[in-house]
């Protein structure tokens, strides 16, 4: 039987037909052909509303272990915190001894605004030339089903290797990380995983290259206290709040500027080699009359590991200091750790996850990831990680309205990560592991 889009929008998840297993036809877009049983999948993880602010973390655990039981693998499930659960699907290498391959995904979303989408952003949609829409398709279910297929599909051809495989399902990447996988890699369950290296994810690349990530900025989000002195709006009072706050956002935006500037200016650059300063947040003031006593401004600043920290924050000390008297500052987020990941022929992981990709004809392009993700948390225990999902061809738009993913580049991605896993898993026993 085939449905098209609109009969498939008003399905859930558990009404589409389900003959063996994930082998469910799915919607239309391709006139009138069966959808690929993968790409189904794919749509079904993506209508679970696990968004923020209330994340149903519950269906997708339930989605899960549904995985899980068809692939005939164990799913552990670690609650870091109270309603935060980590899952684990695992794939037993021959030779446990021997350190694992992580594939890690994030379960959450980010909100949406529904009002400025094409589409339900929970519907999965998939329009005639195959571009499915939704909240995930990018950021980033996707990868987290292709890595669930191309096991599938290893295993179906009764492949086994050395090394063990874990497929790991995190909460909150999107708030954070601090209850996943800031607190799991701290958990002795994390340590028994015995992880060699971890794929995490990346970014799409509008053009025929991929691009991975190496490293990451690290996100400091602060905020600057003004003090000033109160008094009415019709006089000149010295020392105000606001006189303060000018010369602290002027600071920060000028050197936004520049920094901007430089970016624009070589080419060689990309955004994670900058500083990034955005002012996100201006508070202050309770009348129109009235001077405040206090006024406050947020910044989210992301600053690429070639920059010393110790002499950033003295910067900021600077600015704070001729801005005047009393000011202090807060940080809500404040990432030190500016660990890369060897991407020399020395880490054969790195050799290993490049020569794959080259035999399959794909050109990287390595760059520092801009945003943050969770792979900062894996790489400050010491473990190699890339950021990685395989989406060429693919406007960035993670966050943004009208998220999509073109299946025929989602179903090349599952192909891409069954070569990559009997690669990574069949690497020798190095001699740090003897
Ligand atoms: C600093 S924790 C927030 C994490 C979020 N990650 C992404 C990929 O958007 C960000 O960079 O804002
Ligand atoms: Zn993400
Ligand atoms: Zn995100």
């Amino acid at each position: 039987m085939l449905f098209t889009d609109t009969h498939i929008q008003g399905l859930s998840g558990d009404m589409l037909p389900d003959k063996n297993g994930p082998s469910a036809m799915g919607g239309g877009g391709q006139g009138g052909l069966a959808e690929h049983p993968s790409v189904s999948l794919f749509r079904e993880y993506l209508r679970l509303k696990t968004v923020h602010p209330e994340p149903d973390y519950g269906a997708a655990l339930r989605f899960l272990e549904r995985m899980a039981k068809e692939l005939e693998l164990p799913m552990k499930k670690v609650e870091v915190c109270p309603g935060r659960v980590v899952a684990i699907i695992t794939w037993t290498g021959t030779n446990t001894a021997l350190q694992s391959v992580l594939l890690n995904s994030h379960m959450d979303v980010v909100p949406v605004f529904q009002e400025s989408w094409k589409y339900d952003a929970f519907a999965a949609v998939k329009d005639a030339e195959g571009n499915i829409y939704g909240r995930g398709t990018q950021d980033m279910k996707s990868v987290a089903i292709q890595y669930i297929e191309a096991v599938r599909k290893l295993k179906a051809e009764g492949k086994r290797f050395a090394r063990t495989i874990h497929l790991m399902f995190v909460p909150d990447e999107e708030v954070g990380g601090h209850k996943g996988m800031e607190m799991f890699v701290k958990h002795p369950e994390f340590q028994a995983l015995n992880i060699g290296f971890a794929l995490d994810e990346g970014l799409a690349n509008p053009g025929e290259s991929f691009t991975v990530f190496y490293g990451e900025r690290c996100p400091w989000w602060i905020t600057v206290r003004c003090p000033g002195s109160p008094g009415h709006g019709s006089r000149f009072v010295e020392n105000t709040a606001a006189e303060k706050l000018r010369k602290i956002i002027n600071s920060f935006l000028d050197f936004r500027e520049q920094e901007k500037h430089r970016l624009n200016t070589s080419e060689c650059l990309t955004l994670g080699d900058v500083t990034t300063v955005n002012m996100t947040m201006v508070k202050g003031g309770v009348a129109y009359n009235v001077i405040p006593e206090k006024m406050d401004a947020t910044f989210d600043i992301r600053i690429p590991p070639t920059v010393n920290l110790q002499e950033f924050e003295a910067q900021i000390q600077r600015w704070c200091k001729e801005a005047g008297e009393g000011i202090t500052y807060e940080f809500a987020q404040k990432h030190t750790n500016q660990d890369l990941t060897s991407t020399e022929d020395s880490n054969p992981w790195w050799k290993i996850f490049s020569a794959t990709c080259k035999a399959m004809n794909m050109n990287l392009q390595k760059e520092i990831f801009p945003a943050a993700s969770d792979s900062r948390f894996i790489r400050a225990v010491g473990l190699p990680a890339i950021g990685f999902s395989p989406m060429n061809h693919t406007p960035i738009l993670l966050h943004d309205h009208n998220e999509f993913l073109n299946e025929q580049v989602f179903l090349r991605g599952i192909q891409v990560y069954q070569e990559l896993l009997p690669a990574l898993a069949s690497l020798p026993a190095q001699s740090s592991e003897v």
